[in-house]
């Protein structure tokens, strides 16, 4: 009995030696295949590390090289960031702080790597001046690839040289002050009606509201249609859809941005062409839409009806972002300064004009000058576009650098306001500036540019300033208005504008 317990204890002993090996065993196997994996994978994180660093630095190595001999000064300073990519991805992630860091960091010169595109951007009233006036010689305007092929080529965006200057001609007047006149009663019925329809709300959000403005605008004051009127809903969803897509990959894949674009700018040509043929049929005497206005010009005769459908669709696409955000701001920077909202209304009772059944004329509206430094400050403050893109037609020098043939250099707005020794107390919004006699210099407009200068200027410039001046006197005479959020948090692209939308309630007068 004892020796059959002792030789089962034995059998279980040496059974459970066996198993203590077998996993001592496979324990040892198991970290000795652990180590090799371990080694395997951090050779191959090594290896790709070194690759990475090289082509890295290689990429980066060949930008350096980029410099054109030809010129004894240097590139300017910055970094190119990864290949291909580039620092496009830090620009996404950050938006417009990405050039405040970069300013920061290597001043008002420096060269980045954004879109594919080696960049250089420039800031400062003398940093600018040749390339804001160097057109056809030193640079050429160059937008995005999806934004030429959507805008169509027809488009002011994608001409140069005389092309340029003939439908710029064109475009400027058509929307010249004689015509503007004309628009003075067609821009005030929209803004008077929605400034109605926002009194009658609890809260709107202001930001929205103004975009909607500005588009029932835009079809009414181009085309002479009612955003009422279906047709013209149906144009506006398809200018949406559009213009929401334009920046995007030129790729045509059903369901990707570009195919969505393009299918919406061939509804919009369809809309575009049928409202030119009522144009057509109206009595030429007749002008109560920009469209009207181009249609009688001699000019016009000499572009093709294509043409003339892109640089309508671009009218709506440029006057766009930037009239609603210059509307937000108006009304954020009066709510922010009751004193100044004060003398405004001050100012419109001087000039007779505080009775809302006084109707408005152009000449009146731009004797105010206090409403002028009001328009002039809020687009000083949050300039609706922050710069221009252009393409270096040769190797040309700023300051203590070089900008090689090819680069994209864009040259910057807001930068250049914030930064401008003609402004003191920049950050500010301080509209008296405008009555200092030191900004009566003829170097002004390279330091203040909201529209740019030179060839390619805005030539919707008095077109835009006469609505928002027409917007600003309507909303003071008309209503006061209250923000839920005194202080939004401001996001600049593609136009500033509060990140909340700026909620607002609106009460008649
Ligand atoms: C507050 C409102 C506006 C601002 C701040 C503004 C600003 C600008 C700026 C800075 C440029 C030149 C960019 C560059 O140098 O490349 C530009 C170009 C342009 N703008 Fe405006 N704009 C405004 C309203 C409008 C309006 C209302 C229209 C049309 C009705 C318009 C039509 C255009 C067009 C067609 C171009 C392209 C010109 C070209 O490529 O030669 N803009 N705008």
């Amino acid at each position: 009995m004892l020796y059959q317990v002792n030789s089962n204890y034995v059998n279980l002993t040496q059974l459970m030696d066996r198993q203590f090996n077998d996993i001592s065993r496979r324990q040892v196997e198991f970290e000795n295949d652990y180590i090799q994996y371990t080694a395997h994978v951090a050779s191959i994180l090594a290896l790709g590390y070194l690759l990475l660093s090289t082509v890295v630095y290689v990429w980066r190595t060949y930008y350096e090289m980029q410099a054109d001999v030809s010129s004894s000064k240097p590139l300017p300073p910055g970094t190119m960031g990864y290949p291909i990519v580039g620092e496009t991805i830090d620009f996404a992630l950050k938006g417009c702080a990405f050039y405040t860091e970069k300013m920061v960091n290597f001043g008002k010169i420096f060269k980045t790597h954004i879109m594919g595109r080696p960049t250089i951007r420039l800031v400062g009233a003398d940093n600018i001046k040749k390339v804001v006036t160097g057109e056809n010689h030193i640079v050429q305007g160059m937008w995005p690839a999806s934004v030429r092929i959507l805008l169509g080529k027809g488009s002011l965006s994608c001409q140069t040289g005389e092309s340029l200057k003939q439908k710029r001609m064109v475009l400027l007047k058509a929307m010249g002050s004689e015509n503007l006149t004309y628009l003075v009663p067609e821009f005030q019925k929209v803004i008077v009606k929605c400034i109605n329809s926002w009194c009658q709300q609890k809260v709107i959000l202001g930001y929205l509201k103004c975009r909607d403005m500005t588009y029932t605008m835009a079809t009414k004051v181009i085309f002479g249609i009612d955003l009422d009127d279906e047709q013209c809903k149906e144009m506006v969803t398809d200018f949406k859809i559009l213009i929401d897509n334009l920046f995007c990959l030129p790729v045509k894949c059903p369901g990707l941005a570009f195919q969505k674009a393009t299918q919406a700018r061939v509804k919009l040509t369809a809309h575009i062409k049928t409202l030119l043929a009522q144009s057509a049929d109206r009595n030429s005497g007749e002008e109560t839409c920009v469209l009207d206005m181009f249609k009688n010009l001699p000019e016009t005769a000499l572009v093709p009806e294509d043409d003339i459908i892109d640089m309508l669709i671009e009218l709506m696409f440029g006057g766009h972002h930037t009239t609603s955000s210059a509307c937000c701001s108006i009304l954020l920077h009066l709510s922010q300064n009751g004193e100044i909202r004060e003398k405004a209304i001050e100012s419109l009772k001087e000039n007779g004009v505080m009775d809302t059944s006084v109707d408005l004329t152009y000449a009146q509206i731009n004797q105010m000058t206090y409403i002028d430094n009001i328009v002039k400050e809020v687009l000083r403050l949050k300039p609706p576009v922050g710069g221009g893109f252009r393409k270096a037609l040769k190797t040309f020098e700023v300051g203590k650098y070089q900008v090689p043939k090819d680069w994209t250099v864009i040259y910057s707005i807001r930068e250049t306001h914030n930064t401008s020794p003609l402004f003191g107390r920049p950050q500010e919004f301080l509209p008296e500036r405008w009555n200092d006699d030191s900004l009566n210099v003829p170097d002004l407009r390279f330091n203040y540019l909201p529209f740019g200068v030179g060839a390619r200027s805005c030539p919707g410039e008095k077109f835009a300033k006469l609505k928002l001046k027409i917007f600003l006197i309507e909303v003071l005479r008309r209503s006061r208005w209250t923000l839920h959020n005194d202080s939004p948090e401001i996001v600049l692209l593609p136009s500033p504008h509060p990140k909340d939308n700026l909620p607002v309630t609106f009460t008649s007068l």
